[in-house]
Order: C-alpha cells, then sequence, then structure tokens
C-alpha cells in the first residue's frame, strides 16, 4: 500500500471540521488512491469532541483512512504533516477590536508557523481557512523561514465559487461553462470579484450578461458580502460550503487546473499587478507541478484597477498592524 500522506486539520472540532474530515477521509481530498493519515489539533477543552468525531471517523470504515491521531500539542501536531488545513482560529467578539482580534490570531498562527517549520515534512502544503485567513498566513509563514513561503495560501476558493454560482444563475448558464472568473485581494467585504476575463462557453461573460449596473451593484457586493448574508441567515458562519472549497482549493493544487481556465487563490504576491510583495493576497492562478503560478499578463481596466488597490490597501493594512503588535 502506498504510504499515507499526513493531513493536519486544526479546530477540527468545530463546525467546518465536521463538514470537512469525513470528505478528506473519504479521498476527495488527495483523490481515489491515496491513503490519508488525520492529524486533529484542538484545544484542551474541546479535545473530546475531536474524539467524538474520530469515533465516528472509525465508523465510516473508509478504505482511505490509515488513522487518526488527536491532539492539543502544537509541534506533535505537525510533526511530518504534508497537508495543513488551519482552520480554528479566534473569532471577533463582541467588543473586540480589530488590534485584538489579530493579537489573538497572531498568538495562534505563529506557533503554528513554528511548528510547521520545525517539523513538517519537505512537502508540505498549508492552507489557511480561519479568519482573518490572508492575514492568518502572512503571521505563520513569517514563522516559517525554512519552508518556501508559496507553500502557505489563503482560501478564497469560497469566494470563487461563490461567484461561479452568482453568474450562472444571472445568465442561465451551466457552472461548468464558465472559466477565468477570478477574486483579486482579501477574503473580506472588499475583495474583488473579476469578470472582465471570464467566458460562458467561450463568448465574454460580460457580453452574455450585458448589464454594468448588475456587475457593479448586485454581483460584486453580493459575491463580497455572501459570508455575512450566511451568517444573517444560518445564525453561524458558512460550513460545508468552505470546507467543500478548501476540498477544491487542495485537490487543483495538487492535481492541477484544467486547460485554458484558472482559479483563485490567496498566494504569496511576487509583486505581480502591483500587489506588495510578500503580501497574501487572492489572484487569478494555475495550478500545475504541485505549485501555483500568478497568472500574468492581464489586462486591468480602470474599474479593476479601484477594487484591486482598495483590497490590496486593507491587506497591507492588516500587515502593518501585525508587524506593530510584533506578531511577525
Ligand atoms: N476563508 C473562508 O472562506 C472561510 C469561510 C468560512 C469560515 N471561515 C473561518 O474558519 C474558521 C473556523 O470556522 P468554524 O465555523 O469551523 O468555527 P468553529 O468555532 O465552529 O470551530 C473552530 C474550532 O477551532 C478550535 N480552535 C480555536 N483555537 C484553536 C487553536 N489554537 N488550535 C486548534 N484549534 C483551535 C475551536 O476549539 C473550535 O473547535 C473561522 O475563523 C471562520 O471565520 C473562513
Ligand atoms: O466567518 C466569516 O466571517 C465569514 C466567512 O469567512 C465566509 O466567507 O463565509
Amino acid at each position: 500500500m502506498t504510504t499515507p500522506v499526513t493531513v493536519t486539520v486544526t479546530g477540527a472540532a468545530g463546525q467546518i471540521g465536521y463538514a470537512l474530515l469525513f470528505r478528506i477521509a473519504s479521498g476527495q481530498l488527495l483523490g481515489p488512491d491515496t491513503p490519508v493519515r488525520l492529524r486533529l489539533l484542538e484545544i484542551t477543552p474541546a479535545v473530546q469532541a475531536a474524539e467524538g468525531v474520530a469515533l465516528e471517523l472509525e465508523d465510516c470504515a473508509f478504505p482511505l483512512l490509515a488513522g487518526t491521531d488527536i491532539t492539543d500539542d502544537v509541534a506533535a501536531a505537525f510533526d511530518g504533516t504534508n497537508v495543513a488545513l488551519l482552520v480554528g482560529a479566534r473569532p471577533r467578539t463582541a467588543g473586540m477590536e480589530r488590534g485584538d482580534l489579530l493579537e489573538a490570531n497572531g498568538g495562534i498562527f505563529g506557533p503554528q508557523g513554528k511548528a510547521i517549520n520545525d517539523g513538517a515534512a519537505d512537502d508540505v502544503r498549508v492552507l489557511v481557512v480561519g479568519n482573518p485567513a490572508n492575514t492568518n498566513a502572512y503571521i505563520a509563514k513569517s514563522h516559517a523561514p525554512d519552508v518556501p513561503a508559496d507553500r502557505f495560501t489563503a482560501m478564497t476558493r469560497l469566494d470563487h465559487n461563490r461567484a461561479l454560482s452568482q453568474l450562472a444563475t444571472k445568465t442561465g448558464a451551466a457552472v461548468s461553462d464558465i472559466a477565468r472568473l477570478a477574486i483579486w485581494g482579501n477574503h473580506s467585504a472588499t475583495q474583488y470579484p473579476d469578470l472582465t476575463h471570464a467566458t460562458i462557453a467561450g463568448r465574454p461573460a460580460l457580453e452574455v450578461v450585458s448589464d454594468d449596473a448588475w456587475v457593479a451593484d448586485d454581483f460584486i457586493p453580493t459575491v463580497a458580502k455572501r459570508g455575512a448574508a450566511i451568517i444573517a441567515a444560518r445564525g453561524a458562519s458558512s460550513a460545508a460550503s468552505a470546507a467543500n472549497a478548501a476540498i477544491d482549493h487542495v485537490h487543483t493544487w495538487t492535481h492541477g487546473t484544467p486547460e485554458g481556465d484558472w482559479t483563485s487563490a490567496g498566494v504569496v504576491s511576487d509583486g505581480s499587478y502591483g500587489v506588495p510583495e510578500g503580501l497574501i493576497s487572492s489572484f487569478p492562478v494555475t495550478s500545475s507541478g504541485g505549485a501555483w503560478q500568478i497568472v500574468q499578463g492581464l489586462e486591468v481596466d480602470a474599474f479593476s484597477r479601484e477594487r484591486i488597490d482598495a483590497s490590496v490597501a486593507e491587506l497591507v493594512e492588516e500587515r502593518d498592524a501585525v508587524a506593530s503588535l510584533g506578531l511577525v
């Protein structure tokens, strides 16, 4: 049997964890031929709940699941790990300022980045889901100087999938007919869902839509504020769709993007499109050979430029705030 791939999931007893772990164990993350060993990291009070999830995993008798370990020890969680899904984070609670939120998350993602640096496998790939995802990924990356920076990513695939569905609904097209849609910037309400290069069955999406007001006043805010709409409707933040996007992100990272299309991911900027080097920003990306590439050479019109710049300015502010708090 092939050696199992070790997948670490933090916040494993949370709601995304519950929607994610069974899909990983069934083979949807890494494919039907790759056995996995799960490592669940939780804070001490939630270890018992994680143990309950592990009992259920066992009861599924997944042929690809080589075992499940549960720990509250950060170093043990990332020892030899190949894929790290950093889901657990400190949510913003009433009365908490942004600085408090960044500080609390710095206390989580700094040590996790260091543990990945010190103990993870050489091929480790990291996806940060826990919010603020881009800046949490930036913090983790900053504590892992020996790991290639491009192994640290943040999730904007949920935003990408939301945008695909909104466009499909508006035009009556099948999701599978849509290509080259992009999310730029931060996984926050400032993100820019970009249709200027998108196609629907080969035709420019903006020509098919033929409704600039819908793009500016409906599509963009609907996608950018969807997380808040889910919270308002469900009384809890998105979980199954977030887990689904995490599966999509890692699967695309390891299996590649289809010819002629791209997706969106928060990756380390190399300075492309004027995004300061080192920031973890969402870009249109392709994947091949197990690595992301930022799509190059796209024309950025004035409308897009303004929106990309606004979201990147927010990322710069977050970067400067974590630097001034001594978290990186
Ligand atoms: N990037 C995205 O698109 C996206 C989408 C949805 C949710 N999120 C974010 O994902 C995160 C998790 O969401 P959820 O609904 O599963 O939350 P949840 O509160 O249900 O679960 C979070 C879990 O993390 C655990 N945890 C907290 N600190 C930890 C630490 N230091 N180490 C290990 N585990 C720790 C908690 O005990 C809890 O079980 C939140 O930050 C949420 O905002 C991101
Ligand atoms: O947890 C949130 O604040 C929202 C989440 O990031 C989402 O996009 O659904």
